[in-house]
């Protein structure tokens, strides 16, 4: 890619990065060398099978150096993903796609004189506000090529982990699919406050791919692959394949490359893509310029394989993506039956309260030492706790009323934290 960084990598001499893609790949591949079970012609199944593909792209990717979009990069991109997507082929082999797009933060400074990005949120979300209008615009003009309507979702973390919320946002995204639209998803970065901020569009990808039931995340960046240490530095090896937690040991991943346009780095990428594997989501990681090959199941990049199976819908949104309002402390007993037998936690079991929330509020639930033990959506206000504590709910039904008789958190808003 044009960036310095990607120019130095090349010149550096780092192998597998501007020719085959063999080459350089170290250990931790597959034995066939191409990094994932192949099928016909080499290429990758989990992507040639996807029909449901969620795209990230990176700030790095969309914008110029000087902080403002780079309009041929974003049409680049558009063309890959409406040949992706099947434009023109047969409704049988079309493929719905979801692209989470960063970049908004980054289109907007130049417009508004910033040179860099700004480090206090109000500027951050000023330049948001303007760029996100500007990255959408683009993304309409050159989606209209192809004949593609796009609709924006813009998502705020801790709304989507309440039950209606997830439903609507899951609703809102099925429709526009089911209507040929392409959903186009960034943060609300313009309303999100520091509390509820997410910060991380990488992690906010994998969470998007569990809520629409994709086959597949793609994280696109300006860099082609996972390194096993700073791909800038000489001698680094591109892993072409993670097959679970253990392939990762000894990887060193360190922060944004370009300074002042992305945010988090390879470690918001490799936590995201560890997110969806273990929801049953399989990743490529690779640059924006490998996107065709990456969606054609070309072994480009690294592959993350799933490591499990699909869970509860909106806990993993809960688990990782809300923002705790407060916590509760939990007696032994009660830790016991929240983590190992999975029921629902009763006021008999409380020993604290921490914190202001109010019910509906995501709260982390802490052992004897204080530990987050789970994390769960907390049925009454912070205020009310406090004359419950220990005590059983037929005592408090007894003496408060009916409506004392329900769970502070009920199981089926709770997740176990591990
Ligand atoms: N182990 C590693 N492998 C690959 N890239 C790494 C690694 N450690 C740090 N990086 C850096 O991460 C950068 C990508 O992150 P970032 O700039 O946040 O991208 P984006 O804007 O696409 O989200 C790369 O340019 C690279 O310099
Ligand atoms: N929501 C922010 C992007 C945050 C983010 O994660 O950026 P990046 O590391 O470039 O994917 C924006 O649109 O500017």
């Amino acid at each position: 890619m044009g960036t310095e960084a990607g120019k130095r990598r090349e010149v550096g001499g780092v192998p597998g990065v501007a020719g085959g893609y063999q080459d350089g790949v170290d250990g931790r591949s597959t034995s066939d060398g191409t990094g994932g079970a192949t099928g016909a012609g080499g290429l990758r199944e989990d992507v040639t099978g996807a029909r449901r593909i969620v795209v990230k792209v990176g700030s790095s990717s969309l914008t110029t150096a000087l902080g403002g979009l780079d309009a041929d990069r974003v049409d680049a991109l558009v063309d890959v993903l409406a040949k992706a997507g099947g434009i023109g082929r047969e409704p049988s082999l079309a493929r719905e796609i979801v692209l989470v797009s960063s970049g908004a933060i980054a289109a907007g400074l130049a417009p508004l004189g910033l040179s860099r990005r700004p480090r206090d949120l109000a500027r951050q979300q000023a330049a948001a506000s303007v760029g996100q209008g500007l990255l959408v615009a683009r993304y309409t003009a050159s989606f209209a090529r192809y004949g593609v309507r796009v609709g924006q979702v813009l998502l705020t973390s801790d709304d989507i982990s309440r039950r209606t919320h997830y439903r609507n946002a899951f609703r809102t995204l099925d429709k526009l699919l089911a209507m040929g639209a392409l959903p186009i998803v960034n943060e609300n970065d313009t309303v999100a406050t520091d509390e509820i901020r997410f910060g991380d569009n990488d992690r906010l990808a994998a969470l998007v791919a569990h809520l629409v039931h994709a086959d597949l995340l793609v994280l696109l960046s300006d860099v082609d692959g996972l390194y096993d240490g700073d791909p800038r530095r000489p001698g680094a090896r591109r892993i072409a394949e993670v097959a679970g937690p253990a392939d990762l040991e000894g990887v060193e991943t360190g922060s944004a490359g370009r300074a002042g346009v992305g945010t988090g780095g390879m470690v918001t990428k490799v936590e995201a893509a560890g997110i969806a594997a273990a929801a049953g989501i399989p990743v490529v990681l690779t640059s924006a310029v490998h996107a065709a090959d990456a969606l054609a199941g070309r072994p480009t990049g690294t592959l993350f394989r799933r490591t499990g199976k699909r869970s509860a819908d909106r806990l993993l949104w809960l688990a990782h993506a809300s923002t705790p309002r407060g916590a509760l402390r939990l007696d032994a007993g009660a830790v016991r039956a929240v983590v190992e037998r999975r029921t629902s936690l009763l006021p008999a079991g409380l020993t604290g309260v921490e914190g202001r929330f109010t019910a509906g509020d995501p709260v982390d639930l802490l052992d004897e030492r204080g530990n987050a033990v789970a994390r769960g959506l907390v049925n009454y206000d912070a205020a009310e706790l406090p004359r419950l504590l220990g005590r059983s709910t037929r005592d408090l039904a007894a003496e408060l009323g009916p409506a004392y008789e329900r769970e502070v958190v009920h199981r089926d808003d709770l997740v176990v934290l591990r």
